[in-house]
């Protein structure tokens, strides 16, 4: 089994532990589930900001601990203050040592909050609304195309963007109507190698009128304008400022040599 196929067998076991705790009508009454919520595919071509969606990151299944002492709000806040288009916050608790909790906290940010997690059921759905995000990812690569268009209109007539997550050619049939934005993971999730390249060769088979979004391993401000010129808006980095003590300050210095 690969790692994606372990996740997600975990993950089916959850949500139905989960569904059979809190109803999706309970989820429904929680205050956050009508706040208007804010558009991703606006706030990356922000003038004032920077087209990056920096991650909260505890942990994963490639690299073990990334950072065990980091708060989600000081990380998140600082995130915003310097330029971030939108926070991606991991709510998986499992492989990522993610929490719903951290997502809320980091809710108090005026940008775009995305629901990193691994969708496979409605019910995610529902709860990435109730918690407070304003975009959720559907990952290719563990849906057929017939769910991620499901899924998708489901996310959508809760006023919720989607990322569709792609990382190879064949997986470009996924790409629907009722995805708003197209991410390409440079991750190999068999062998966790990163390469941008992935991107690269990508970026020319995807719709132009839904924003690409870079994923994984970027590393520089050199990775960040190459991919620009390829025509990406988006850029998801975790781990490059996750891995430092002050995740905060890695990203204020990234931000000054863009
Ligand atoms: O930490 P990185 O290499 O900058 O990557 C961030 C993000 O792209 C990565 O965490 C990710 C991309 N797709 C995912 C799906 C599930 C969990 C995590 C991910």
């Amino acid at each position: 089994m690969n790692i994606l196929d372990t996740i997600v067998a975990k993950k089916k076991e959850e949500v139905a532990a989960r569904k059979a705790l809190v109803s999706s009508a309970e989820l429904e009454k929680q205050a956050l589930f009508t706040r208007p919520t804010l558009s991703l595919v606006q706030s990356l071509v922000h003038p004032e900001r920077t087209g990056i969606i920096a991650e909260f990151k505890r942990k994963s299944p490639s690299k073990g601990i990334i950072n065990g002492q980091a708060d989600v709000v000081d990380v998140t806040k600082a995130y915003t203050q310097y330029g971030a288009s939108g926070l991606s916050v991991l709510t998986d608790e499992s492989f990522f040592g993610g929490t719903s909790d951290d997502l809320l906290k980091a809710r108090v940010n005026e940008i775009p909050v995305l629901r990193k997690d691994f969708i496979i059921d409605e019910y995610q759905i529902t709860e990435a609304r109730a918690i407070g995000a304003d975009v959720i990812l559907l990952i290719a690569a563990c849906l057929t195309p017939q769910e991620v268009q499901k899924l998708a209109a489901f996310a959508k007539s809760l006023q919720l963007e989607v990322l569709l997550e792609i990382h190879d050619e064949t997986e470009l049939g996924h790409i629907c109507d009722e995805t708003d934005l197209v991410g390409v993971n440079n991750r190999n999730l068999k062998t966790f190698e990163v390469d941008i390249n992935t991107s690269l060769r990508l970026i020319s088979h995807m719709p132009a009128s839904k924003p690409g979004v870079a994923e994984s391993g970027i590393s520089s401000p050199e990775a960040i304008k190459t991919l620009k010129e390829a025509g990406f808006k988006g850029f998801l980095i975790g781990e490059n400022f996750m891995k430092q003590p002050l995740p905060s300050v890695a990203f204020a210095d990234f931000v000054k040599q863009l």
